[in-house]
């Protein structure tokens, strides 16, 4: 198992978030609405900025931190319904409601990654690019999985 560092932990919850947008995903193609939902994306993010001063984080870091987790969970729901639509039909299980709870669910997970995002700043690996890269390599996961953890992570490290 990987070594338990303020990075792994950050990259569990950054995936846990990533884990529902399957569920959004079949909410989105049930009600047939857009991926893109403008103005939740807004709340998400001045949530994040407002709740970011009391972990100790930059609002604006906290923004973007949050406008990544975002864009790499509609990577996963635009991925998710081009396999329903070749396919025809998308999976029959149960349906968690949009509204109701999952985005209290988000909601819940945002305060967990704004705490683990505190503790990497405070805990920055050294060189954060290539501890960053080989952490999401070293997980293994599916292309599209690895490919959104790549978007969802775009700005963790100090731009080279
Ligand atoms: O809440 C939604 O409708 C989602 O699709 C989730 C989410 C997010 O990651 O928070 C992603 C895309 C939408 O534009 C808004 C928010």
């Amino acid at each position: 198992a990987p070594a338990d560092t303020p990075l792994s932990r950050l990259l569990d919850s950054v995936e846990q978030r990533l884990d529902v947008s399957e569920q959004v995903a079949l909410s989105k193609w049930d009600s047939r609405q857009p991926v893109q939902a403008p103005e939740r994306e807004r709340q998400v993010i001045n949530q994040a900025q407002s709740q970011a001063t009391r972990f100790g984080i930059d609002a604006q870091r906290a923004g973007l931190f949050f406008s990544d987790q975002i864009e790499a969970n509609k990577l996963l729901q635009y991925h998710a319904l081009s396999r329903w639509h070749a396919a025809g039909s998308a999976p029959q299980t149960q349906r968690i409601d949009l509204a109701k709870q999952l985005r209290p669910q988000l909601d819940r997970l945002q305060e967990v990654l704004l705490e683990e995002l505190a503790e990497f700043d405070r805990h920055r690996p050294e060189p954060c690019t290539s501890a960053l890269a080989q952490a999401i390599e070293k997980r293994k996961k599916s292309s599209e999985r690895s490919l959104a953890l790549i978007r969802a992570t775009a700005h963790l490290c100090p731009a080279i």
